[in-house]
């Protein structure tokens, strides 16, 4: 017997009973890049390819005691957060984590997502916005999302940048505004900044509709690299690699937005 001690990353986050995305995305995106995940459940959607039909919540006690359950015995070198659905499981995260000192955090501010299903209570936002935001190594926003929390429309590559300085202005270590929400050549564009550094992440855009969980598994896979000791910035641009080739792969599956291809090599 060969004794192995695997990264171990953390996603805090709902569950998407079609598959796609949430708890589930992260979780194949952890193994995919040989991190051990572990998980800490805040919702459980009724979701497949076409929308959400319904949401059950967590109580905030319930999505802690998972958190400290993992932190306490088992220990991580990174998590991310995705959809963390109202205030009080937002201010529950936020005070758990401010305990897991020298933790990598992704934060994804999940609000909405691509077939327009609302994954945030409103009101939450502010406390996203103050509490949890400024926890962030690396925030994670699609283009409503940094519309929202930099006050600013977005259509062009220099939007994107100065959104991202507005956001990063919240506390954020580093932003990426993600370009998958555009038509056009700008959807393959994703951009950072960390403060000093403006970095254009640039892939082909991939023609396809099947792109249902990019958000949840590019902030995964950041969390993964990370808990392989990448820096963020590397880190980034490792998931965007991946998921650029999940997207080639994308699965045609249901009526409506197939996921992406997780686990890519072992499909073709
Ligand atoms: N059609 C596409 N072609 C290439 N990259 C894409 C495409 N759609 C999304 N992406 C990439 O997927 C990642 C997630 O972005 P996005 O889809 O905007 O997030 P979200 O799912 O949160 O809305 C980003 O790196 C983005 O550039
Ligand atoms: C349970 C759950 N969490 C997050 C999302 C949002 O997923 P995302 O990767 O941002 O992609 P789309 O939903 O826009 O495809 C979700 N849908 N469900």
């Amino acid at each position: 017997m060969v004794a192995h001690t695997p990264p171990v990353a953390l996603t805090i986050a709902g569950s998407d009973s079609g598959g796609g995305a949430g708890i589930q995305a992260d979780l194949r995106t952890f193994s995919f890049h040989r991190v051990h995940g572990t998980s800490a459940l805040t919702c459980v959607t009724a979701q497949n390819t076409q929308g959400v039909t319904r949401v059950d919540a967590l109580e905030p006690a319930a999505v802690v005691a998972q958190i400290e359950a993992v932190v306490n015995d088992i220990g991580i070198q990174s998590l991310k957060t995705g959809m963390l659905l109202n205030q009080p499981i937002i201010e529950a995260v936020a005070d758990a984590l401010t305990q897991v000192a020298n933790t990598r955090c992704v934060i994804d501010p999940v609000m909405v997502s691509r077939t327009g299903a609302q994954l945030i209570d409103d009101g939450a936002i502010e406390t996203l916005r103050q509490r949890l935001i400024p926890l962030a190594t690396v925030l994670t926003p699609n283009r409503y999302e940094a519309e929202i929390l930099s006050g600013q429309s977005i259509h062009t590559l220099d939007d994107m940048e100065t959104a991202a300085q507005a956001i990063h202005g919240l506390g954020a270590q580093a932003v990426v505004v993600k370009g998958g929400g555009f038509e056009g050549p700008l959807r393959g564009i994703d951009l950072w900044y960390d403060g000093t550094n403006v970095t254009k992440l640039v892939t082909t855009c991939v023609e396809t509709n099947d792109t249902h969980g990019t958000g949840c598994t590019l902030s995964a896979a950041i969390a993964a690299n990370l808990a392989l000791g990448q820096s963020p910035l590397d880190a980034t641009r490792r998931a965007k690699d991946y998921v650029t080739h999940a997207l080639h792969h994308s699965l045609r599956i249901g009526q409506g937005q197939g996921p992406v291809g997780h686990f890519y090599p072992i499909l073709e």
